[in-house]
């Protein structure tokens, strides 16, 4: 392990200090899209418009004869369009593919200044940052680059769960990171066949009815689906969190289920992640939706705060207690507020500010 004095030097003569704060703009979605599919790019504009972060992904999803398409599109798209204040981020393919060299070094050098943030697949442990880490450092200082480019690690493999906190804190380029519960399952050998969300043969049961010392026959038992992913994305929460970077939910797959695409992304809200990915536009709209706190939760916040402006001691607000564990959860609904509030008005307006 590097010195902690050493830390936060740059890992190459040339390449810009690292970040010592994270910054945390509008996050709520990451959408993905693929700069060598047409349509997708002809509609960027209008996308990133409605989006926080616009991801133009080059590994799975894009097949292998569109590897290098993907990525000189999206070159072209750093290079001609203006997102404005939406982020550009980038799927790199995964450290043990053939392409992800030519990756790192062609956007770097060709949109480094552009690039917000790359996230990197399959993360295995702190060996994986600490080679993109040392690369992007070389590559910043050939081309020139000013703003350090950050780094996403997506978290999609045993090994990478349990490894959580020591990525984490592999380097001051870790911006954040995503669970991938599509390569997680398949890694665990978790016999599911969804990209996220519950199972119906995951549950939880009441206790059989027992008449005479025996077990009735054929009676119906409650039951209630659990959520599988739970400790993960916990464990990434609170990996992400004692590092100062940012956690989000990944993908979910069944697009037309939009109804159980919201509970997911909800229970990851609730459990502390910023945002989660959109695969399709319908999928925008639910993140901005669930990512924004609730109007009645900020304006029950704003009221614990201006009751109690520096948090001390032990209330009672609309039958509730309160003391500072509340007023600091007070603070986060309100600090997440005032953030999202800043760049839409309609959510200024609900929120009162
Ligand atoms: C496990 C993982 O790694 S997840 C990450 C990798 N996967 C991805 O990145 C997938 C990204 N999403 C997609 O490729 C597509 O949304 C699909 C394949 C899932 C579905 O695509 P379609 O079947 O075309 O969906 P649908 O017909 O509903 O599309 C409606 C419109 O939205 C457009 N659209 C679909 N997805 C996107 C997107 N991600 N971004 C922008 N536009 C999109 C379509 O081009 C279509 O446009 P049109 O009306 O002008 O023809
Ligand atoms: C997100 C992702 O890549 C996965 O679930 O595998
Ligand atoms: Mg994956």
């Amino acid at each position: 392990m590097r010195s902690p004095k050493d830390f936060f030097k740059p890992l190459c003569v040339g390449a810009p200090d690292p970040v010592r704060e994270i910054p945390f703009p509008p996050s709520r979605m990451i959408h993905f899209f693929d700069a060598s599919n047409e349509k997708m790019v002809a509609k960027l504009p209008d996308t990133a418009a409605q989006a926080d972060i616009v991801l133009g992904n080059l590994e799975d999803a894009v097949p292998v004869d569109r590897k290098v398409p993907a990525r000189e599109g999206l070159v072209k798209v750093g290079k001609e369009l203006d997102l404005g204040s939406t982020q550009l981020w980038t799927r790199v393919n995964a450290l043990d593919s053939p392409w992800v060299l030519d990756d790192l070094t062609t956007l770097v050098t060709e949109i480094g200044d552009k690039l917000d943030v790359i996230m990197v697949p399959k993360v295995e442990g702190p060996w994986d940052i600490h080679y993109v880490d040392r690369l992007l450092a070389q590559l910043e200082a050939k081309a020139g680059v000013k703003k350090p480019i950050l780094v996403h690690a997506l978290l999609e493999t045993a090994q990478g769960v349990a490894n959580v906190e020591e990525i984490a804190a592999a380097s001051p380029r870790m911006q954040g990171m995503s669970f991938g519960p599509a390569d997680l399952a398949a890694s665990r050998r978790m016999k599911t066949t969804r990209v996220g969300g519950g199972h119906p043969g995951y549950v939880s049961m009441s206790d059989p009815e027992i008449a005479d010392g025996q077990i009735v026959e054929g009676q119906t038992r409650i039951t209630a689906q659990q959520d599988p992913w739970h400790y993960s994305i916990a464990r990434m929460v609170d990996a992400c969190t004692m590092n100062g970077l940012l956690p989000f939910y990944g993908p979910f797959g069944d697009i037309k289920d939009v109804v159980a695409c919201e509970a997911q992304f909800r229970a990851a809200f609730l459990l502390g992640c910023v945002g989660a990915w959109s695969l399709h536009p319908v999928q925008i709209g639910i993140a901005k939706k669930v990512f924004s706190p609730p109007v009645d939760e900020v304006l029950f916040a704003k009221k614990v705060i201006e009751a109690i402006p520096d948090g001390a001691g032990v209330h009672m607000i609309d039958g509730k207690m309160q003391d500072d564990a509340t007023w600091k959860q007070c603070q986060v609904m309100v600090t997440l507020a005032e953030m999202l509030a800043e760049k839409d008005p309609e959510l200024k307006e609900a929120y009162g500010f």
